[in-house]
């Protein structure tokens, strides 16, 4: 669990983290998520001790990273990838740090086993691809086999399967129980890694919750409707308040639910080919409710906030 209560930090006239308080559960993965500058880096520092907060606390199941005995075996991070000494083989360097923390060198082969590298563990890490370096950092921060990790930005610049790889061991940490903190900027990868989501704008919380409340809560569920009867359903679902858009093939229904779609057709006889109730992205999610805290737009940006917000 981590748990950060006020936490403020401000370097010189910048406010990077403003009173964040924001809690991180075992047993799942919790995406941290905001747009640039944000301050999610400065805070994954904090959580590692790294920076002092200027104020504001930021505990490990209870305890601030300098309290901690042996921080290594209690949290693990991978924050730059490719902080490795190059010359060095990955079992070299992975051995460096376990002696360097107290932990027995016997756990170096099993961590290369869990990331899939022990073909390659002889072999100098500096000639590593960038998915072989993310998955030496992931062995480094599984270590001390600790209960908590941070990844910053894991899947930066991998192919899909290093993605998906990434992705899969993700979900089988947060299955042995441990708290799982990630940050990244892919949006759609994180819909799909994370159940959690702390999200972050110029230092400050804008949302904590379940991945499915915020996109629900930020964006319009429409319903696609297909029907040989599509004129007399128009009417039907008309009277009935709800808003039509006309698409290719059928209609999209908004201001009403799926099953109440459904019964006003099968009240009034009207058969109907499809039926699909569609939520909204995270992506339309995030730049709905962080709008306001992105610094500087590019014109892709406020073009697809047009788009996403007609109505403004
Ligand atoms: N060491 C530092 N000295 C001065 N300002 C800093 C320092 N580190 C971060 N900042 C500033 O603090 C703010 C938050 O930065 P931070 O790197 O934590 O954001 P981020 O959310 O990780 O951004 P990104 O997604 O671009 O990596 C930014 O305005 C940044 O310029």
């Amino acid at each position: 669990m981590i748990e950060a209560s006020g936490l403020t930090k401000r370097y010189g006239k910048t406010l990077a983290v403003n009173d964040l308080s924001f809690s991180v559960a075992p047993g799942k993965v919790t995406g941290f998520l905001g747009p640039n500058g944000a301050g999610k880096s400065t805070t994954m520092r904090m959580i590692l001790g790294l920076d002092n907060p200027t104020s504001g606390t930021v505990r490990i199941d209870g305890r601030r990273y300098q309290e901690l005995k042996h921080p290594l075996r209690k949290i693990g991070a991978l924050l730059d990838a490719k902080w490795v000494h190059p010359n060095r083989s990955a079992r070299a360097h992975l051995k460096w740090m376990a002696v360097s923390n107290k932990i027995p060198v016997s756990r170096v082969d099993e961590v290369l086993d869990a990331v899939g590298l022990t073909s390659v563990a002889g072999k100098r890490a500096g000639g590593f691809s960038l998915g072989m370096s993310q998955r030496l950092g992931i062995a480094g921060a599984l270590l001390g086999d600790p209960e908590v990790l941070l990844f910053d930005e894991p899947v930066n610049g991998l192919d899909p399967e290093g993605i998906l790889w990434i992705r899969q061991f993700m979900h089988r940490l947060a299955d042995e129980g441990r708290t799982v903190f990630v940050s990244s900027h892919l949006l759609s990868e994180m819909a799909l890694t994370a159940s959690e989501l702390v999200v972050i704008g110029k230092g400050q919380l804008i949302a904590q919750s379940s991945t499915k409340e915020f996109v629900a809560r930020a964006t319009e569920v429409t319903v696609k409707v297909r029907s040989p009867q599509l004129d007399q359903l128009r009417v039907v679902l008309q009277h009935a308040s709800a808003t039509i858009t006309d698409e290719d093939g059928g209609i999209e229904v908004s201001g009403m639910d799926s099953d109440r779609i459904g019964e006003l057709a099968a009240a009034n006889g009207i058969v109907l080919h499809e039926l699909s109730p569609r939520t909204g992205s995270l992506e339309q999610a995030f730049m709905q409710m962080t709008g306001d805290a992105v610094e500087y737009h590019t014109e892709l940006e406020a073009e697809a906030r047009h788009v996403l917000e007609p109505t403004r």
